[in-house]
């Protein structure tokens, strides 16, 4: 049996819908829920999909992750440009980490330019709005040959 795909979204993404719309997209983070869960469904794998604003509770997931996930599907938000507590638990994991954003933060703000979690991930999608998190659940179900 293969462990669920681990889907984890980092501070203000509980927003999505409403937030910057021109930049996140129109659609609710609920919406990017059912996407992710009946991608992974077609080919006979769960999810587990979670968001959180806090930095310390994404961590929290990435280590239960260790031994729960098959895979982890990561958009860390801000925290991306800051964290090296979230960077250092990333890289705990032997499971494939796919990072993934929204936008495309290469074509942004400087500060958006570089993120910690990149130094841990196998990849990374970027750019395509609430498809980046389809996208990166293939990459996942891909690496786990399922
Ligand atoms: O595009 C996204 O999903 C990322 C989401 C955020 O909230 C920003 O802080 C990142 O810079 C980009």
């Amino acid at each position: 049996m293969v462990k669920p795909i681990h889907v984890l979204s980092g501070p203000n993404l509980n927003l999505l819908g409403t937030r910057e719309p021109e930049i996140y997209g129109k659609d609710t983070l609920d919406d990017v829920r059912a996407r992710c869960e009946a991608r992974a469904a077609s080919r006979g794998v769960s999810v587990v999909f979670r968001q959180s604003n806090h930095e310390g509770v994404l961590i929290d997931w990435v280590q239960e992750a260790r031994e729960s996930a098959s895979a982890l599907v990561l958009n860390p938000a801000g925290y991306g440009h800051t964290s090296i507590a979230l960077l250092d638990a990333l890289k705990t994991l032997s499971i494939p980490v796919i990072e993934c954003h929204l936008s495309n933060p290469a074509a942004r703000e400087e500060f958006r330019r570089h993120t910690y979690v990149s130094l841990a991930a196998t990849g990374i999608v970027s750019g395509f709005g609430a498809a980046s998190y389809e996208l990166a659940i293939e990459a996942a179900l891909g690496l786990i040959r399922v």
